[in-house]
């Protein structure tokens, strides 16, 4: 009869979770962010709030976003009106929509990514798919993808709901778990946001909301995570995940919410989450990167959640970065917003992409060592502490 420490051996794999592919997709549809105000004025029908209308173009000027993808068009919003209003019952409109769309962008991303890691999509063993933007459907997004991929009956489904931006970090953290756990386990992670449920018309006495506005995005990405790769199969890693962590901000509580009624998902957005963002990441690196020998933030890569400007400001002046370190968390923020979970999963694709680019030695801008740092409702952070690979 096997002895359990040989089972255990054999189920598990020997080496660290990598990432072997990312894709990525949004709508075909988007706005410019320098249009966006008298856009979005139009087609709620409030044009004669004037001065909502002129602050609004002020924290549209200052989010550094050029433009942003959508889903909803302005026929769309002529076709369900009330998506359109500040708080009218819409949920079933914005429901049916979302419920459709969102494994279809989530798909486009499986697709890349699955593509770029060349191996046959039957050998997918895990799925993670992440979403806010979906409401209680059973069964849910992850059962509608897999089916859209034409997945194997024994892929193992996990779903992951309500964690708004952090969404990401928190899928990778399980999806080392699974990989380690499991040898030859591959797992596809998808997140994917669709503003469909949260857009809506402006309302001067919640401008935490007007905020969201300004600054969310619709897109998916995918990553296809698993241990000891097969080079000679043409499995090539991109990051490895050497660890990961979450922590629950002390007296953080409301400063991130959603709250779904008739009139969809009401977003709440409060003014003080840089300052408790930054005030927090000081200790929460030193508790995530000091057992590996890191205390200078600026000797590693940064795969920062690209909140908003002023998420990046404070950070930059609480830990001393250098100029630059935010520099892919910048670029996605200017080219498609803040897309919520998939955010992260952008900027690794960006640091990996512009890695190549410049003939940096490694995927992580040269450097070893690194972070990806995501923050959402709670306040809760997640770091992933992730080593890179040499390129070439
Ligand atoms: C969804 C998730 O799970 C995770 C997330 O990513 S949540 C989103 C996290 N991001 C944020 O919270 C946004 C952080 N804020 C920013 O980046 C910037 O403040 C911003 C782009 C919104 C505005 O830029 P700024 O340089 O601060 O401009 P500022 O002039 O101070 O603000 C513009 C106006 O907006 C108002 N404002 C800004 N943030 C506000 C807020 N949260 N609530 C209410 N009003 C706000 C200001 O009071 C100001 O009004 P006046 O012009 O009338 O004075």
């Amino acid at each position: 009869m096997a002895r359990m420490e040989e089972i255990r051996l054999a189920q598990r794999a020997s080496g660290p979770a990598t990432v072997l592919a990312i894709g990525t997709s949004t709508p075909p549809n988007y706005v410019e962010q320098s249009t966006f105000p008298d856009y979005y004025f139009r087609v709620t029908n409030s044009e004669h709030k004037v001065d909502l209308k002129n602050k609004f173009k002020r924290i549209c000027e200052n989010t550094m976003i050029k433009k942003r993808y959508m889903h909803l068009t302005e026929d769309l919003l002529k076709q369900n009106p009330n998506i359109a209003a500040y708080a009218a019952p819409s949920l079933d409109a914005r429901q049916d929509m979302v419920a459709v769309e969102v494994p279809k962008l989530g798909q486009q991303a499986a697709e890349k990514a699955i593509a770029e890691w060349g191996q046959p999509k039957s050998t997918i063993t895990h799925l993670i798919f992440c979403t806010s933007s979906v409401s209680v459907d059973m069964p849910g997004a992850d059962y509608h993808l897999a089916n859209l991929l034409g997945l194997r009956p024994s892929l193992i489904r996990t779903m992951l709901c309500q964690h708004g931006c952090y969404g990401a970090a928190s899928a990778l953290r399980l999806a080392k778990d699974m990989a380690e756990n499991n040898s030859a386990a591959r797992v596809l992670i998808v997140c994917c946001e669709i503003t469909a449920m949260f857009f809506r018309g402006p309302h001067e006495a919640h401008l935490g909301d007007l905020v969201g506005q300004a600054l969310f995005g619709d897109a998916a990405a995918a990553l296809i995570i698993g241990s000891d790769p097969v080079i000679g199969a043409g499995e090539r890693p991109l990051f490895q995940l050497v660890s990961g962590a979450q922590k629950t901000v002390p007296e953080s509580e409301g400063r991130i919410c959603g709250r779904m009624r008739e009139a969809g998902l009401l977003v709440d957005l409060m003014r003080d989450i840089p300052d408790l963002v930054s005030g927090n990441v000081g200790e929460i690196l030193e508790e995530a990167l000091r057992p590996f020998g890191i205390s200078d933030w600026n000797d590693i890569f940064w795969i920062a959640h690209p909140g908003g400007p002023a998420i990046f400001k404070r950070l930059e002046m609480g830990l001393g970065l250098g100029p630059n370190k935010m520099r892919c968390s910048r670029h996605v923020l200017s080219e498609y917003g803040n897309v919520s979970s998939p955010s992260v999963l952008f900027v690794l694709d960006a640091m990996r992409k512009f890695s190549a680019e410049e003939g940096r030695s490694t995927t992580g801008e040269g450097l070893d060592w690194g972070v990806l740092f995501g923050f959402g409702p709670g306040l809760t952070v997640e770091t992933i502490v992730l080593r890179s690979v040499p390129i070439g």
